[in-house]
């Protein structure tokens, strides 16, 4: 397998007050894989997403995606966070097409080939338990339809990489698992790579092929696990020894990555 995103010793300092958000960061994800990245609070993974996406540019050290130095906002991904960031004046079907309006080849087709794209958008709702809901405006959705929504969005242009930063932290312990099921049947159908970055260990645990724990600020990558348990996945894994297994090792690493800070 091909590393699909590597990131080679890099460090990043804000301007703004001068942090040091990471330093010495080295990961490596390979193509189709679905990663994990967690960690204390505030050590650096939104930059990391950031800096994989080419939002933000690191000061040293080198990001490479899918083959390529990056040097500008990265096309091929679509990304979801914590807030599912519908606009409200728009239709949910409104709001997934919003990238085909942005990213070439679509924004060149999309005029001639709205109900090709309308049908696709559909198909996807539908495949995320939404099947009715895209003429509602997202006020009139759960927050657990809006994350679904989002994710759709997200994946709506075919990114060959889905960044996902907290997507399920604003969401109720059932909403939550049931989304986990949703984005691990779209990974399983999808052609995607996906980097998710969580404060949910059993999340990471749960939906990864490979967990990064990083260290307080400045972040780096302090361990790299394998999480071997065949898929599809059901939620009675959750339940086993060997998943608790793994769930209280990254703990114990986390625990440490914070008093060692
Ligand atoms: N745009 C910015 N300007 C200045 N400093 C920033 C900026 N974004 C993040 N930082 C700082 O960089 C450090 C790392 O922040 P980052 O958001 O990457 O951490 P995180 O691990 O995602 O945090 P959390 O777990 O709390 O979401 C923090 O000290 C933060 O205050």
């Amino acid at each position: 397998m091909r590393p699909f995103v590597e990131l080679t010793d890099v460090s990043h300092t804000y301007a703004t007050g001068a942090t040091l958000a990471v330093d010495g960061l080295n990961l490596k994800v390979n193509e189709g894989e679905f990663a994990a990245v967690v960690g204390p609070s505030g050590c650096g993974k939104s930059t990391l997403m950031k800096l994989a996406t080419g939002l933000q540019f690191p000061q040293k050290g080198a990001v490479v995606v899918d083959g390529r130095e990056v040097t500008a906002p990265v096309k091929i991904a679509g990304m979801a966070f914590q807030a599912p960031t519908l606009l409200p004046w728009r239709t949910t079907l409104e709001n997934l097409m919003l990238p085909l309006e942005i990213v070439e080849p679509h924004r060149s087709r999309l005029r001639r080939h709205k109900a090709e794209y309308v049908e696709k958008a559909e198909a996807l709702l539908e495949s995320v338990g939404l099947k009715d809901a895209g003429s509602k405006f997202p006020w009139q959705l759960s927050g657990g339809m809006q994350q679904r929504s989002s994710l759709c969005r997200a994946l709506i242009h075919e990114p060959k990489l889905l960044m996902l930063d907290e997507p399920f932290g604003a969401l109720d312990a059932f909403t939550r698992e049931e989304l986990w099921c949703v984005i691990r049947d779209l990974h399983a159908r999808g052609n995607f790579t996906v980097i998710l970055v969580t404060h949910d260990l059993r999340e990471a645990t749960f939906l990864a092929d490979r967990i990064f724990c990083m260290s307080s600020r400045p972040g780096r990558i302090i361990a790299e696990r394998e999480v071997g348990f065949a898929r599809p996945r059901d939620l009675e894994l959750t339940y086993t020894q060997e998943f608790s297994a793994i769930v209280h090792d990254l703990r114990a690493r986390i625990a440490e990555a914070r008093t060692t800070a």
